[in-house]
């Protein structure tokens, strides 16, 4: 009997769910976008029952589909935004504050701390990340020292700590489990990715007690199941990664070497880098790619924070576009060297910047420029962005000559061939752009018997279009240059 797969992708704008048959097509979508909240200037919030009544919302009606369609559904897998962070009530269930987004910033002066006392070495080196507001450990210390009570009942084991993955498992199981993935676990601070455990020494320097923290788990591992009353059936939810992780796995990137990049509110570049932690010398992070039956695969990562968000600012905040789709003709209508560079450090710089208190710029304006002008440089931005990682990458000896790419943006073609002009290396776009969702559906399918091995999980992530890099070579080197200059002038400029 054909069996099929259920992803649920919570994102930064919108949570998803999608059944996938099980070889990787797709039988039907529901979608739900929510609030943003910004509270304060580089402080993005989201309310946690918002997040979790879309969810429940969409999933809902895929369990529907499928129930009416008489379909046998496997199992479930929960993918998600990562590093955001939520803590709850563990009797109740209910938040003590909003999510504190990935993309904040508030804890950038402690942050700065730390880093003044010389810490970032022995973070990095038990976490294989870098100090920074990004990431959950320094949002949780902010909860417990801003929310009245909090600490307190931290302290007595009231209270829960979770990315998006584990507030979602325990809501969606009626509170009965407690349980990340290594994968998300890696982006908290806190996590030892070496031991694989959470961090004695990181715990005791966040002051953040053992209590708080869920267990974890490999990605592909029975979690637990849905409770029949919310959703309306009693389904497995077999596998748990972080959106970028997902990702990774469903662009098939299971080798050594292999790379892909999602460009959706932000954009990730991942380098498969096998059973080897690989430690950057230029500012790149190291992450769990996946956990599979005890053996972890390791990724180099390079985090650009603001990709589609700059085309979201443009649409909401400026509103000289109706919606992204636009953006592709607006860019095409002007030359490629129109002069107008846009700098979209929004929040602050991620890789391999790691600058938290950047501003965004818009510089080379003249009395022409119009909305067609901030449109293409926001989305050059991307490509010039990208090719920062790249060279990262390329100076860490990691050789990159194909990319492929997924994520909201990669609709664009215009976008995908200027990022192969600029980087100067095949990009490569799969059939399935939902890759994020398709991977944990895969890893679920994993976890049921659905495929025997990664091999066969593969074989469902084909490629669709491929771009290769056809700009003169002088029009690139001036476009970059430009580029280079337009981030040392917003790096001065704070
Ligand atoms: N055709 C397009 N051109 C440029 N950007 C686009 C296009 N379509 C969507 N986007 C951008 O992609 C992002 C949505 O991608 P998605 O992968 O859904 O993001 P997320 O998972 O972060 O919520 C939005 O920021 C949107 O502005
Ligand atoms: O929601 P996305 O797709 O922008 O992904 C967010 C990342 O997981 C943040 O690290």
């Amino acid at each position: 009997m054909t069996q099929y797969l259920i992803a649920i992708d919570q994102g930064t704008t919108s949570s998803r769910a999608i059944l996938f048959h099980e070889n990787g097509q797709i039988e039907c979508t529901a979608q739900q976008e929510f609030e943003q909240i910004y509270p304060e200037n580089a402080w993005v919030e989201h309310d946690p029952t918002a997040i979790l009544s879309s969810v429940l919302s969409v999933l809902q009606q895929v369990v529907s589909y499928a129930q009416q369609n008489n379909l046998s559904v496997a199992g479930i897998g929960i993918t998600n935004q990562r590093e955001t962070t939520i803590v709850w009530d563990k009797t109740t269930g209910k938040p003590v504050y909003n999510a504190i987004v990935w993309q904040d910033r508030r804890t950038s002066d402690y942050c700065q701390q730390l880093k003044k006392q010389g810490l970032e070495q022995q973070v990095s080196s038990k976490t294989g990340l870098l100090i920074d507001p990004y990431f959950s450990a320094t949002k949780i210390r902010w909860i417990l020292d801003n929310v009245a009570g909090a600490k307190l009942r931290a302290q007595q084991g009231e209270l829960a700590f979770g990315t998006v993955d584990t507030f979602l498992l325990w809501h969606l199981t009626g509170g009965r489990e407690f349980k990340t993935d290594a994968s998300n676990a890696s982006r908290t601070m806190l996590f030892n990715i070496h031991q694989q455990a959470w961090d004695a020494d990181l715990l005791s320097l966040f002051d953040i007690p053992v209590s708080m923290l869920p267990q974890v788990c490999d990605c592909a591992a029975h979690f637990g199941h849905t409770d029949r009353q919310q959703i309306g059936d009693s389904i497995a939810i077999l596998a748990m990664a972080g959106d970028q992780q997902a990702a990774m796995i469903g662009q098939a990137c299971l080798q050594p070497g292999a790379v892909k990049t999602t460009y959706g509110t932000g954009a990730f570049l991942m380098l498969n880098t096998g059973n080897q932690a690989v430690q950057s010398q230029h500012k790149l992070l190291t992450t769990v790619a996946y956990r599979l039956n005890g053996k972890v695969t390791y990724a180099l990562e390079g985090s650009i924070f603001v990709a589609g968000a700059a085309i979201q600012w443009l649409r909401d905040k400026l509103q000289i576009i109706d919606s992204a789709e636009q953006t592709s003709q607006l860019a095409q209508s002007l030359p490629l060297d129109h002069g107008v560079y846009t700098v979209p450090a929004f929040t602050g710089l991620g890789a391999p910047y790691w600058d938290p208190d950047v501003r965004g710029m818009i510089c080379g304006l003249t009395r022409d420029s119009g909305n067609a002008a901030l449109v293409s440089s926001a989305l050059q931005s991307v490509a010039f962005q990208t090719l920062d990682l790249l060279n990262a990458m390329q100076a860490d000896k990691a050789n990159v000559q194909i990319l492929k790419v997924d994520g909201g943006m990669t609709a664009n073609t215009w976008l995908l061939q200027f990022i192969a002009d600029i980087c100067q290396c095949r990009v490569m776009r799969p059939v399935i752009l939902e890759t994020t969702a398709l991977g944990v559906a895969l890893l679920a399918g994993l976890q049921a018997g659905v495929y025997a091995n990664l091999e066969q999980i593969s074989q469902q992530c084909l490629m669709d279009v491929d771009f290769s890099p056809a700009m003169d070579p002088q029009l690139r080197a001036s476009l970059i240059s430009r580029w280079q200059l337009a981030v040392q002038l917003a790096s001065q400029f704070k």
